[in-house]
C-alpha cells in the first residue's frame, strides 16, 4: 500500500537551550528550527525536524533557506506522486541540488508516518536490530580546562560511554591531555569542526601521543583529499563529519584512505534511506560508523536512535538525553540515558508520543499544505 498523505504541517520552533554550546565557529544558545508533520486521512501522524542553524556556519544551509526550499519546492514536488515506501522521496527530491537539511526533515516525517501506517517502529522500517544503543557525549569549548574538567566529570558520573571534546588551535593537546590525565579509562575523541589545515600537521600529530578514539573532521568542510594526506600522516582515526554529504562522498572518502569512521547524519546526508546506504557502504568496507547531533529536540532525537539500531552503529554516538539539552522537551516520555545507553523504543514509528502543548508552547509559526 502506497503511504497516503492528505496534508504537510509546518511549525516554526524556537528553544533555548539549557546551556549554551560553543564549537571552533561560535555559541549557540537558540534553536531556531522546523517541524514538518505528515498527515493521513485516518489520522496518523508522521514527524520530522529540520537540524539547519540559524546562520550557515556548519554547512550552508539555514532555517531561512529550509523554508524557502521546502515551501517553494519539496512540497510541491511530493504533489500527486505516488509514494510505495520513504525511499522513493529522496528520488523525488533528486531535481534538487543540496539542501539535505530540508529535504531529509520532510522525509523524516513521511518515514515516521509510513512505520505508523504499517505498526512498525521506525527502527523496525529501518531494518534496525538493537533494542539498546550506547550513547557518548559532546562537549562544547569551555571557558576554563578547570570547568571542562567538571563538566566532563559529570557526564563521567551519569554514565556515558565517550566523552567527546570541541578543540580548535590554542584549544587542544594541552587540554585533551589534561582530560585524559583526570580521566584514563574512559574513551575521549577530538571534533575540530574544521579549524585545522595542513599547515597544522605537526600540531595535529601530537595528538597521537594521547591514545584517542578517533579526531572528528579536522581540516575544511568541503575536503576529502587532504584528509586523506593527513590520515596516511597520523595514526589517530581520523572521523569524517562536515566533508560527507552522499553515498559518493563516503566512497571517495573510503577509496583515497581519507577516514576510518564516518558520522552520520541524517539531516546533512538528505534522511534517511541516504544514510542507511552510507551505512551500507561503510559496513562493506570496515568503517566505523556512529551517529551525529545537531543539538537536537526531541523528533531529531528519536529519528537519530532509530537509525542508530542498525549494525554497523559500532561506536557511541553523540544521542544523549532530552535533558542534557532542554528544560522540556517536545516528546513524551523524554529520552532518557541510563548507564550510558538509550533503550529504543518500541512503539509506532519513532516510539515517542508529542507533546503538544509543549509543541505549541514552543511554535512561533504555523502553516499547512494541502497534497
Ligand atoms: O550533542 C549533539 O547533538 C552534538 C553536538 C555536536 O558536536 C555538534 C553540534 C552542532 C553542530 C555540529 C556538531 C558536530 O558534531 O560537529
Ligand atoms: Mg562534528
Amino acid at each position: 500500500m502506497p503511504v497516503s498523505i492528505e496534508k504537510i504541517k509546518l511549525r516554526r520552533l524556537n528553544m533555548t537551550l539549557k546551556d549554551s554550546f560553543t564549537t571552533s565557529f561560535g555559541t549557540l544558545q537558540e534553536k531556531d528550527f522546523f517541524i514538518l508533520e505528515a498527515v493521513d486521512v485516518e489520522g496518523n501522524r508522521g514527524f520530522g525536524e529540520s537540524v539547519a542553524f540559524s546562520s550557515p556556519w556548519y554547512s550552508e544551509e539555514t532555517v531561512e533557506t529550509n523554508y524557502h526550499v521546502i515551501k517553494d519546492f519539496l512540497i510541491n514536488l511530493l504533489r500527486g506522486k505516488q509514494i510505495d515506501h520513504p525511499d522513493d522521496v529522496f528520488e523525488i527530491f533528486r531535481s534538487i541540488r543540496g539542501n539535505n537539511m530540508a529535504k531529509a526533515a520532510v522525509e523524516g516525517a513521511i518515514w515516521d508516518l509510513y512505520a505508523k501506517q504499517n505498526n512498525l517502529s521506525l527502527s523496525e522500517a529501518l531494518g534496525g536490530t538493537k533494542k539498546k544503543i550506547d550513547v557518548g557525549i559532546s562537549i562544547g569549548i569551555q571557558p576554563s580546562v578547570g570547568a571542562l574538567l567538571k563538566t566532563v566529570d559529570h557526564y563521567v558520573s551519569a554514565g556515558y560511554k565517550r566523552i567527546k571534546i570541541k578543540i580548535k588551535p590554542g584549544w587542544d593537546y594541552e587540554v585533551l591531555r589534561e582530560v585524559k590525565l583526570t580521566f584514563p579509562s574512559i574513551p575521549i575523541m577530538a571534533d575540530a569542526n574544521s579549524a585545522y589545515t595542513l599547515e597544522d600537521i605537526s600540531q595535529l600529530q601530537k595528538l597521537d601521543e594521547l591514545d584517542l578514539l578517533m579526531i572528528e573532521q579536522p581540516l575544511a568542510h568541503d575536503d576529502i583529499v587532504d584528509h586523506s594526506k593527513l590520515q596516511s600522516a597520523m595514526h589517530t582515526p581520523i572521523c569524517l563529519d562536515e566533508s560527507i554529504h552522499s553515498v559518493a562522498d563516503a566512497k571517495q572518502a573510503i577509496e583515497l584512505g581519507s577516514c576510518k569512521i564516518i558520522n552520520i547524519k541524517i539531516g546533512r546526508v538528505g534522511g534517511l534511506s541516504e544514510s542507511k546506504r552510507i551505512h551500507d557502504i561503510c559496513q562493506q568496507n570496515g568503517i566505523e560508523v556512529w551517529c551525529g547531533g545537531m543539538l537536537e529536540a526531541g523528533i531529531g532525537r528519536a529519528h537519530n536512535i532509530a537509525l542508530t539500531t542498525l549494525p554497523q552503529f559500532v561506536l557511541p554516538g553523540d544521542t544523549a538525553g532530552s535533558e542534557r539539552y532542554w528544560k522540556k522537551d517536545i516528546i513524551t516520555p523524554e529520552v532518557v540515558v541510563k548507564d550510558g545507553q538509550i533503550s529504543v523504543p518500541e512503539g509506532p514509528g519513532i516510539g515517542y508520543a508529542i507533546d503538544d502543548d509543549a509543541l505549541d508552547s514552543f511554535t512561533v509559526h504555523k502553516e499547512e499544505f494541502q497534497l
